[in-house]
Parts: structure tokens; sequence; C-alpha cells
């Protein structure tokens, strides 16, 4: 079966198109495709372009535990590249319709950088989801492994959990991610940033995703993390969010629509042998 691979600042997706697909993509295949070592590897799959009723282009996005996402920013960037690619766009504005919403994206760069209109970030419990009273969940805290921390959380389509500390570390991201992901305050999980504010107009941060562990960028969590960043006037309404695997561009407007850019790089196109389901 025909995929493409690219990664977008080291968070790396594989594209499979419907018209290629050879079985149904059930969770134990998506997983096994995804494994680093028994599967071709990455950190989600990209299923499209699909018909949609709301938008040019339809996409399921799929984390290599098998669960489906409502939102990849990442993602989307590198589906708007392999649309590009495959000349079913060129460098005009289009529209994707995903699980969490319909995003505005346009190719630059001969394809190298991608920009998403990645929809508007809320504070609000019940969208997040997170469990309690209605209210923004701002600056609350959260106790895993006897370590308290305060969080911001936001939804962006999926859900994130923002915990500020003066300095941050992939060790952080990893020991403490894994336990935030799946506390009871988020009955849908949730991914989780560690953010380090550096100035009004830079964040750093660390990453442990929902159904992916730690990565070393995420778009959905960039514009999460410079959201809460911004709310708390900690920053100004654009901000460089910096990471392991590079820097993304988030311009946050008045009712915090997100604008994210970023580069798209293109790994390969491959053939994949069915018996990596045989093993
Ligand atoms: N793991 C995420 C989806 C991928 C997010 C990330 N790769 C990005 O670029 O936004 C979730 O379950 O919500």
């Amino acid at each position: 079966m025909k995929y493409s691979k690219y990664h977008a600042l080291g968070n790396d997706y594989l594209v499979i198109s419907p018209q290629d697909l050879a079985f149904e993509l059930t969770p134990e295949k998506i997983e096994r495709i995804c494994h680093r070592n028994f599967g071709i590897g990455s950190d989600g799959i990209l299923f499209g372009p699909l018909p949609s009723n709301n938008a040019r282009f339809g996409l399921r996005i799929f984390n290599p535990d098998g669960t489906e996402a409502e939102k990849s920013g990442n993602g989307l960037r590198i589906f708007s590249r392999y649309l590009w690619d495959n000349q079913l766009v060129k460098e005009e504005e289009f529209d994707i319709d995903t699980l969490g919403g319909r995003v505005i994206a346009r190719v630059a760069q001969s394809g190298k950088s991608v920009q998403v209109e990645m929809g508007r970030v809320s504070f609000q419990s019940e969208k997040i989801p997170v469990t309690g009273h209605s209210r923004e969940v701002i600056k609350e805290s959260i106790t895993v492994a006897n370590q308290t921390f305060s969080f911001c959380a936001a939804t962006i389509g999926n859900p994130h959990c923002v915990i500020q500390l003066p300095e941050v570390t992939p060790e952080i991201a990893k020991q403490y991610g894994s336990l935030v992901e799946v506390h009871p305050y988020f009955p849908n999980r949730t991914n989780v940033q560690f953010m380090k504010v550096k100035d009004r107009q830079n964040i750093q941060i660390e990453i442990w995703e929902r159904g992916a562990g730690y990565t070393l960028a995420s778009g959905s969590s960039s514009s999460a993390a410079a959201a809460v960043a911004h709310k708390l006037n900690l920053c100004d309404s654009e901000i460089a969010v910096h990471m392991p695997g590079g820097q993304i561009a988030i311009a946050i407007s008045e009712d915090f629509t997100i604008t994210m850019t970023g580069a798209v790089t293109k790994v390969a196109d491959g053939l994949m042998s069915s018996e990596v389901f045989e093993y």
C-alpha cells in the first residue's frame, strides 16, 4: 500500500489516501503501522483527502495508539503540503474539515512553509473538557506523583493542559506528562505542555502528546500554550514557540483565533507490505 511520509519539525506523520487503502484502518493496524520497530514508524496517520460537506477536503487524524484526534497542527501543515505535492491545490487558500472543526490553509515557499488558521482557542471547561463546574480553567492546581502544579487548560479542537515552569526539560515532560495525560480531570485525556515564558514574544515548550507520548514539536500544543501565555498577559499576540524540533510562529487575534505558520519536510514516498500485520 502506497503512503507518503513527512515531518513537521520532527513530528512525523504518514499520509494515506483512501484510494490507496488496502484494508480497514483499525486501531490495531494503526498501532502496528506507527510502531518504530515493527512498522514504518510515525507520530500518527493522516487519512485523506476525504469527501466533505463543510470544506474542500476532509481529513481524519490518528494517533499512534490508534485513537482518533480532533485536530493536529503539524498534521494539517503536512496534509496541506501533500495536497500541494499531488497538484490538488496550488498557492491559493483552501479549507480542510477535521473532527475538531474547519480550518483554512495556504502553502508557500514551494511547499516548505504552510500557514493554517487553526480556529479559536477556548478555555471553557465544558468545551475542553475538564471536570467540575462551568468556568474558564485558568491557574488551577493538579497533583501527580505527589507534585502539585498550577495549570491552565484550553481547546483548539483537541484538549491541552499547559503547565508554566521556570525551566522545562524533556525529562520533566516524560516524568509528569504521561500522568497528567490520563488524570481524572480530563475525561477525554489531554495533551500536556510544560511552558517556559522567555519574554513577551518567545516561549519554550516541552510536549507530552495524548496518544503519542513525547514529541519534538506540536502545532496544536504551540497554539494552546501561546494562547495561555497571552491570556495570562505574559506575552503579546505574536509569539515564537520554541520546541526541540524547531519553532512555530503563532499569531493570536482579539477573539483568540489562532494563525499558525511553520515548516514541512518531505521524507519519502513508500510502499508498505501486508507482511507488516503478520508478525
Ligand atoms: N496527539 C494529539 C493530536 C496531534 C497533535 C500534534 N501532533 C499537533 O501537531 O498538533 C491529540 O490527541 O490531540
